[in-house]
Formats: structure tokens, sequence, C-alpha cells
């Protein structure tokens, strides 16, 4: 029998340990640290519970201690990993207050992400807290259910009217929608000249700016945020093109790895995330990394990356548990499928935009077509659909793919997922066979058209 130490256990950490346990059984002792109080939150559904959208955040958990120590681990919540000595494969964790050295014959790091603190003056950190409080009260991070709380609770009170979110990717976008729809006044600022930068080429973000002006949102796109000011709470915050008095401002700029315990020893990727195979393994024999603290092998640029979403989470916590307990196996890799809905307009987009792939070295071209879902005989629930696919205009193959539209197309973006997996030529996709019913799509349909008309 051999002891497997996970340290985090949230969405990776519990698919590692929910897979360790369902498969191999009594086999391994688990042991399990965890510094938080509760596991396994949905920061998907945190804008929605914000926003109200959804009745309360119960739904938001799927697992907690009890059930994993029902399936046959030992879970230690509230219990933060102060060090790892990797060459005695020791943890020393602070277990109750006290120092307590648990031994591993295999470890898994699956401590995630925290959010970047851009170097502004006003929104430091209180030192060494774990739920991310800053100094000046009123500026929020948002990871954690308990940010998410206090950021409700805080909103409750009718002096707090105006709420700054710097940062306009997935999560400033989804949040700004939330404060929005509780009748605040909204400042939604980002460095980049548009919103989702990082997802989607200028034509689509431009759609999802024009969305977000529409639904009465001020973008402050282009701005660089200098100080956050204010004596004891936030009063206003300060851009170098504008200032604008507010009561909250909510930080969502990104999320690094969290590398704490491993940094000293472990191969880092660029960003600092550990450095993982396609079975999870890092540079250390017997250490194994998932979820937010580690690389992807990422398919479109057919290299290491780092695309932190819960569902490259949970993939990898699975793989990582299979190679923990001793049978093989390899990720395929990702695409980074990624998908929003913001007051009804919805973005799917996988693999690379034309930007990007023009930056990582391909000679990338594009081929779109906007067309309406249905027929247009199809009177009702019948919306625009724009898409773009791009690909190697020397190999042909399908690089990436985005979509906007108000309909729900985000099961058509699977296949393009697929199809960059699997280095499917555009041309391929031309002569795809898909199916025509008026109720779901036209015959010559958007993808094929979008296929057909590439050069
Ligand atoms: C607001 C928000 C919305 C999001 N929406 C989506 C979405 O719609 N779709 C999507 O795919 N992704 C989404 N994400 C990203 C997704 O939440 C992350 O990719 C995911 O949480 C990564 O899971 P993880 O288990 O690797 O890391 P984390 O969730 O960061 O968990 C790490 C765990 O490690 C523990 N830990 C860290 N250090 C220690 C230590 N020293 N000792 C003990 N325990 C430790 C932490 O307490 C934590 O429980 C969202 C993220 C946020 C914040
Ligand atoms: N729907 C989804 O799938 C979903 C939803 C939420 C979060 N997530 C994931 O969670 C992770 C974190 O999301 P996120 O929104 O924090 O990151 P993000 O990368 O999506 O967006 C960060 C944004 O902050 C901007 N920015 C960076 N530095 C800045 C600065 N100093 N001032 C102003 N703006 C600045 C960037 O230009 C970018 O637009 C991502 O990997 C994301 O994909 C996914």
């Amino acid at each position: 029998m051999s002891k497997i130490v996970v340290v985090g256990a949230n969405h990776a950490g519990t698919a590692c340990i929910n897979t360790m346990l369902a498969n191999y059984g009594k086999e391994n002792e688990v042991v399990v640290f965890d510094q938080n109080s509760n596991i396994s939150f949905l920061g998907c559904g945190m804008a929605l519970w914000i926003g109200q959208q959804i009745s309360g955040p119960e739904g938001l958990f799927y697992s907690d201690k009890d059930q994993l120590e029902a399936a046959g681990a030992k879970v230690h919540m509230n219990t933060p990993v102060q060090y790892i000595d990797f060459e005695n494969k020791e943890v020393h964790v602070l277990l109750e207050g006290k120092e307590h050295i648990e031994s591993y014959d295999k470890l898994i790091l699956a401590t995630g992400s925290i959010p970047i603190i851009p170097p502004i003056k006003g929104i430091e950190l209180v030192k060494d807290n774990l739920e991310f409080k800053a100094t000046l009260e009123n500026v929020q991070f948002v990871k954690l259910y308990q940010n998410a709380q206090e950021v409700i609770d805080k909103l409750e009170r009718p002096d707090l009217k105006r709420v700054a979110v710097v940062g306009a990717g997935y999560i400033g976008v989804e949040l700004a929608e939330a404060f929005k729809r509780l009748n605040k006044e909204v400042i939604l600022i980002d460095v980049a000249d548009t919103c989702l930068v990082n997802y989607y080429d200028h034509d689509f973000t431009e759609i999802m700016a024009q969305n977000l002006k529409d639904n009465g949102i001020h973008c402050a796109f282009g701005q660089t945020v200098k100080a956050v000011e204010g004596t004891t709470k936030v009063e206003r915050i300060v851009t170098d093109k504008e200032t604008f008095d507010v009561d909250m401002v909510v930080m969502a700029v990104g999320f690094r790895p969290n590398n704490t315990l491993g940094k000293e020893k472990l191969e880092l990727f660029t960003n600092g995330a550990y450095l993982v195979n396609k079975k999870q393994q890092t540079s250390y024999d017997g250490v194994y990394a998932v979820g937010d603290c580690a690389t992807v092998y990422d398919n479109a640029i057919e290299a290491s990356n780092y695309i932190a979403l819960a569902t490259n989470a949970v993939r990898s916590g699975i793989v990582a548990a299979h190679n923990a307990c001793g049978t093989e196996l390899e990720s395929i890799g990702v695409q980074g499928s990624n998908g929003i809905c913001i007051f009804d307009l919805k973005m799917v987009s996988t693999g690379l935009t034309l930007e990007k792939a023009k930056r990582a070295g391909y000679n990338a071209v594009e081929t779109s077509f906007s067309d309406l879902q249905k027929p247009a005989f199809m009177e009702h629930d019948n919306y625009e659909v724009k898409i773009k696919i791009v690909y190697d205009a020397d190999t042909r193959v399908v690089l990436g793919c985005q979509m906007v539209s108000k309909e729900d197309v985000s099961m058509g973006i699977h296949m393009f997922s697929l199809a960059i997996q699997e280095k499917v030529t555009i041309d391929r996709l031309a002569l795809l066979d898909i199916f025509f019913l008026p109720h779901f799509n036209q015959p010559y349909n958007y993808i094929t058209m979008a296929a057909l008309s590439a050069k």
C-alpha cells in the first residue's frame, strides 16, 4: 500500500481524489490537506449568485470533506501546507495550530491559482491572509466563496452605488453584468482597447463591447489604472485618462499559478506554473501537479501552455490519479475551449484567434460567415450567427474558431475543438455531413458556408 498526499482539494484535487478512490479503492492511503474551509466552489456561478440569477450558493458546491471521507480519504480542512521536504518526502502542515509532518510515497500538488495583484497604489493585500483581503475597504478580489459572500453583503448597503471592475476578461464582464442587474452604476476598465482580448479577435470583441454599452455599462477600455484612493474605504479610481468616483473596486485582472510550495525544486513554465508532461508528472520523481498550478499541453500550438479553466483542472486531476496509482495514461491535450453569455449574448471559442495564431508563427488566415441560425421562414427564435474559422494557409489545418449569437451555438464549438485536436483541414470541414432540419439550422449552414468560402 502506498500513501498519496494531495495538497489542495478544489476542482483539480477533488477530481483526482475521487478518481483514485473510485478506481483503486483501498489500494492506497489518500491523505488530503486544504487550507480553505470549503471545497468545490464553482466560481463560474459567482456572477449568477451576485446578480441574483440563481437563488443562492448552495448548488455551487458538489463535494465536501464528508463525501471525500465517505469514499475513503482522510481530509484535513483549514490546514495549510507550509513546506514540502521533497528529498525526504514529507509535507509540513499547520494542523489545528500545531506543526505536523506527513510522509508520502507520491505527492499531488493541486494548489490552484491566486489573483494577480498589479502594483497599483491602494489595492495592496493585508499581509498573510488566505482570503485575499485588501487594506483599503471595498477593494475586492474574486476567487473564493468567501470573496463572493463579502461582495454580496457589501452590495446590500444602499450607499454602495458605483462599482468599478478592473479587467474586462471573463470574470470582469460577468461581474459587470451582475452588478448592473443589481442597478449599480458600473465602470469596466481594461488596459486593452476592448474586452475579452484573450479569447476573441477584435471584430468579435467589439460585438461584446457594444452589448455591454447597450446594457448601460460604462466601458473605459485602453486605460491604465494608476491608483485607488480613499481615506479608509474606496472613494475613487484614477486611470491615466480619467478619474471615476466609485464605492467599490473589484479586481479581475487574471490569476497566477500558486507555486509557493514547489517553486524552488520543480521546473517551472514561463509564468511560474509547474511544468508537467502529459502524465501530469513534474520534474521531480513521484510528484504530480494538476489544475491551475500546472501547465497543459495545448494542441493548437503543439506545446505546453497555461490555460486556467475548471475543465482542464478536472481532466488533469483524472489523468494524474491514474498515473499516481500505477496505470499509465496520457492527456490528449486541450484547445482552451471556452464560452460566455452576457445579457443573453453568447460567445464561444476554441484554439487560436487569428491574432494569436500569427503571433505563434503560423501563416494563419481566416474564413468568416454570418447568417440566421434557421431558414428565414422560421419567424420566431431565429437569430443571426457569426462564425470565424482560423486555419493554417500552408497545411490547411484548422487552428481556431469563434462564434457569436443570441442563439445557443455552444455545441458547435466542441466539434471545432475536436477538429483542432485531430488536425482536421478546412477542406474536410467543407464537405462534412451536417444534418438539416428547419427547427435547428439551414441546409447551407454557416459552418459549411464558412469552410466552402475558405481561399
Ligand atoms: C469567478 C470565477 C469564475 C470562473 N468561471 C469559470 C468558468 O465558467 N469555466 C471554467 O472552466 N473555469 C472558470 N473559472 C476558473 C476555475 O475556477 C479554475 O480554473 C479552477 O478553480 C481551478 O481549479 P484548481 O483546483 O486547479 O485550483 P483552485 O480552485 O485554485 O483550488 C486550489 C485549492 O488549493 C488549496 N491550497 C492552495 N494552497 C494550499 C496550501 N499551501 N495548503 C493547503 N491547501 C492549499 C486552496 O485552498 C484551494 O482549495 C473561474 C474562476 C473564477 C475565480
Ligand atoms: N466562462 C468561462 O469559461 C470563464 C469565466 C470566468 C473565468 N474563467 C477563467 O478564469 C481565469 C481568470 O479569469 P479572468 O477574467 O481573471 O482573466 P482573463 O485573462 O480572462 O482577463 C483578464 C483581463 O484583465 C486585463 N488586465 C490585465 N492587467 C490589467 C491591469 N493592470 N489593468 C486593467 N486590466 C488588466 C486583461 O487585458 C484581460 O482582459 C481565466 O483563465 C478564465 O478563462 C473562465
